[in-house]
This record gives C-alpha cells, structure tokens and sequence, in this order.
C-alpha cells in the first residue's frame, strides 16, 4: 500500500530546527503547568470519568468474613472423609447459613449446613460442597455424597476467605486515576459517599477563520462548515472537562483579542482552533503574544505542528492547528494530556495506549516529526494483528478519522518501516478524550 501525503510533488521541508519533540513539549508543559484546579468532595454518582486526588484507603475486609461462593453445604472435610470408608455417606442438615442471617454456633461433628452464595461459613465448617453433587430428601434435612464427590473434593474449596479481595488499611484507589465504573464501586464496597476529586478544568473554545460558517447557516461561496470545534468539544467533554463553547472567531487582531481576553478572565483553560501557522492570517499568536505570553509553538509532530501554547494572566491558553486532522491529533496527544495533568492525573493516566501491532504496509520517508498515521487493525488466519494504515496521510482529511479505529504512530528517528515489522498502535479507545 502506498500512502499518499498532502501534496507528493513537494519535498517535505520539515526537518527544521526549532521544534520541539513531542515528549520533551510534554515534559515542559507538565513542568510549567501547574495541576491548578481545587479538589472538591463529589457523590460518588457523580465521579464517573474525574480524577481521584487523594489515595482511598480501604475502611473494611472484603469480604468481612469468611463466606461461601456456591449454592450448597458447608462440611467439616475430614469428618465425612473417614466416614466414606464404607462408600456412599448420608449426612444430617443441622441448619442453615444465608447471607445476612448465619447460621449460629457450631456444626455439629459429622453434619453439614444448608449454605447460601455468600453467607458465612459457619464455625467447624472448612469446605463447601455444591448442591448439584448432593443428593437431598424432600425437605433438606439428609443429603447423600457419593464416593466419587467424596474423592474429588478438597478442603477450603469453594471459601472465599476473609479480606482475600480487599484488606482494611490497604490503597484500593491510588491519586491521580481517572475513575472508571470499577473505581467507584470498589470505593462504594468501602462504604464511602462521596471522593475527593479535582474540580473539572474549565475551557473555553472557538474556532476562528473568516472561511469559517456555522452549520445550519448558508455557505458562503468558497465557504466550509466548521467541524473542529465539535471535535474540540467533543474530546473536552470526554477528557472530563467543563466546556464553554463560544463559537466562531473572525481572523481580525482586535475580534480575537477582545474574545480572548474575555474568556481568559473566566476560565481556566482556552482552546482555540486555526490561525497558528505562518500565513498572513494566522493572528492568534501576535494577539496572545500581546495579552500574555507564549510558551512554546510548533512541536515536531505530524499532524499538528504549528500548535501552540501560552498563558493571558492564569488561563492557559492552547492553539491548535485548523486542519481537522491536525487539531484531533494535537488535541488527543498534547492538549488533553496537559488538562488531565492539571486535574491531577497521573502521568500513566495522561498517556495513551500504545500496543505492539504488526506492519500491514511500506513506510519510506523519516520526517524528523514523530508520525501518526490513521489506522485499522485486521487480523490474519492466525489471530495475528496487523495494522493497516488509510490511503492518505492528508491532514485535511477528516474522513479518514471516521474509518479509522486508531493511529499508527511512527517514531521521529524512524526511517523505513517495512511490511512485517513491528509498529506501535494507538487504540482510540485507549486514549482519555474518546
Ligand atoms: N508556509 C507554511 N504554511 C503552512 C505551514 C508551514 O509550516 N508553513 N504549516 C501547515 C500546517 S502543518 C498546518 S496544520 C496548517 C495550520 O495552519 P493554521 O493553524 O494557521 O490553520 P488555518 O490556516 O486557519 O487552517 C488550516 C486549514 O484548516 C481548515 N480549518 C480551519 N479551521 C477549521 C474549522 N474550524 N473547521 C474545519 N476546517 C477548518 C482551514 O480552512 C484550512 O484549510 O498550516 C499549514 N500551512
Ligand atoms: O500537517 Mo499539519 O502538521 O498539522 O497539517
């Protein structure tokens, strides 16, 4: 497969200088960004998706006795085995334990106790022994093991032992993860209301460009709609922040530096997108370079590279690249790792999946810029992955990021991969803003 770039009759001409690589950019950014959003209290129905600021520390065993994980009886497992001796044993029921109503005091020598799924195991009882290998009478009073049953069962079978899932005093959720169903039911299992997670960071987002029309508005001759802000949004929103859409932007100095400077005085976080390259029309940088400052532009990134980052007063302010691609790719891999940094995520919280796949394609040109290419695994006879790259590495192309289902990332020192080796893939669904 051959993968066409913007434009093949050009010799790529960015192996300049002066950019910086993407993990450098990021390790400055977490340096010089401060994780400034306040910790708050929330009810755990509302913790889905934030970040965990404090370790939670276990408050009880789990389970908190001893309990039984079948349907069945409980047993003392060297009674009944000295009494097989003769073949098939009848054993009395001398009670019943189910959860929340345990079966008090001892079993007697050579008895057994009806057992429910998760009741206590009652004293002198050290195994479970499940209802389909028994034979019972009518109303459960007498049950019948067989020799084979006999034979085949073991002592401490079917016990959950006390705290061997969670034991009081241990971290069961440590600071910075990001909260997944799991998280908050564990920490329900621990009888805690509500967690201390960070506050979501507030953004503000435009889109400017004097191209730019709004969906349902007409299209002005030579027009296109604006589709990076809903993917601006979108990532946001997923990434567990707090979204102020303020639309679109007109490429004018004093329209951008008043909106900006409003914007700035209300959040934490702005994010806009075009204007950051070079052209006569890219003003973003000269208005926050007049309101604030800039802390760093152009990244050695494919697609993405003239993003840019810097501050009007505290609000942080990250300008992204116009082309569609470019502004998921810069947004998925520096802007919402540098917002879950400042919720308080941790840096293994902040990274994407990366996953060894198999090359399903020719690759020849080492940009300087580390690569990502639009992808799709499939799989081969043998359950082997391979990744498969979309026809063109066109940053205008949005189209490919609805086919794709991650991207192949291809390192900056990388100058030929060849069908057959080993790449590295980027799920979509392991990273935070999908
Ligand atoms: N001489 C150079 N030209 C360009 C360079 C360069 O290094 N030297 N870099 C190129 C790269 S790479 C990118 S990426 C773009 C980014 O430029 P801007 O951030 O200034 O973006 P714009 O020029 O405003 O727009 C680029 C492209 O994207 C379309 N766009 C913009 N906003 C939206 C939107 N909200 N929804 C949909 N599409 C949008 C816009 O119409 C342009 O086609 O610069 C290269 N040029
Ligand atoms: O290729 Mo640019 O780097 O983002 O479109």
């Amino acid at each position: 497969m051959t993968i066409t770039q913007d434009n093949p009759h050009t010799t790529d001409l960015c192996h300049q200088p002066g950019l910086t690589r993407l993990d450098d950019a990021l390790r400055i950014a977490f340096a010089e960004v401060a994780v400034s959003v306040p910790v708050e209290q929330r009810p755990l129905t509302g913790c889905y998706g934030a970040i965990l600021r404090e370790d939670i520390i276990a408050r009880v065993d789990v389970p908190s006795v001893d309990n039984s994980a079948m349907d069945g009886y409980a047993l003392c497992h060297g009674d009944f085995q000295k009494m097989s001796a003769t073949g098939n044993v009848d054993i009395v029921v001398a009670g019943v334990s189910l959860a929340g109503h345990p079966f008090a005091g001892k079993i007697p020598t050579g008895q057994a106790i009806r057992i429910a799924t998760g009741a206590a195991i009652p004293e002198g009882a050290d195994c479970i022994v499940i209802q389909e290998n028994v034979t019972a009478n009518d109303d459960e009073t007498l049950i019948t093991l067989g020799q084979d049953v006999i034979a085949k069962t073991k002592p401490h079978q079917h016990i959950r032992r006390c705290g061997e899932d969670v034991t009081s005093g241990a971290v069961v959720l440590p600071a910075g993860k990001r909260l997944r169903p799991q998280d908050i039911a564990v920490a329900a299992g621990q009888g805690y209301q509500t967690l201390p997670v960070a506050r979501p960071v507030s953004v503000a987002v435009f889109s400017t460009g004097d191209e730019l029309a709004k969906p349902g508005d007409p299209l002005p001759p030579g027009g296109i709609y604006d589709s990076n802000r809903f993917a601006m949004i979108g990532m946001l929103r997923a990434a567990g922040c707090a979204v102020t859409d303020l639309g679109l932007l007109a490429d004018d100095f004093d329209v951008l530096q008043s909106a900006l400077a409003d914007a700035a005085k209300t959040h934490d976080v702005i994010m806009t997108s075009g204007g950051v390259s070079v052209g006569k029309a890219d003003l973003l940088k000269p208005v926050v370079d007049t309101l604030g400052q800039i802390h760093a532009w152009k990244l050695a990134i494919k697609p993405g590279k003239p993003m840019m980052r810097g501050r009007i007063g505290d609000c942080v302010v990250i300008g992204l690249p116009g082309n569609p691609v470019s502004v998921m790719v810069s947004g998925l891999l520096y802007a919402v790792p540098l917002l879950l940094h400042m919720m308080g995520a941790s840096d293994a919280v902040c990274m994407p999946v990366r996953l060894p796949a198999i090359a399903g394609f020719d690759f020849k040109r080492g940009t300087g810029r580390r690569e990502w290419l639009r992808a799709r695994l499939e799989q081969d006879g043998d359950g082997n992955c391979h990744a498969m790259p979309y026809h063109s590495a066109s940053s205008g192309m949005l189209s490919s990021m609805v086919w794709a289902e991650g991207l192949i990332e291809i390192d900056e020192d990388c100058g030929i991969i060849q069908k057959g080796d080993s790449v590295l893939y980027l799920p979509f669904g392991g990273l935070q803003a999908f």
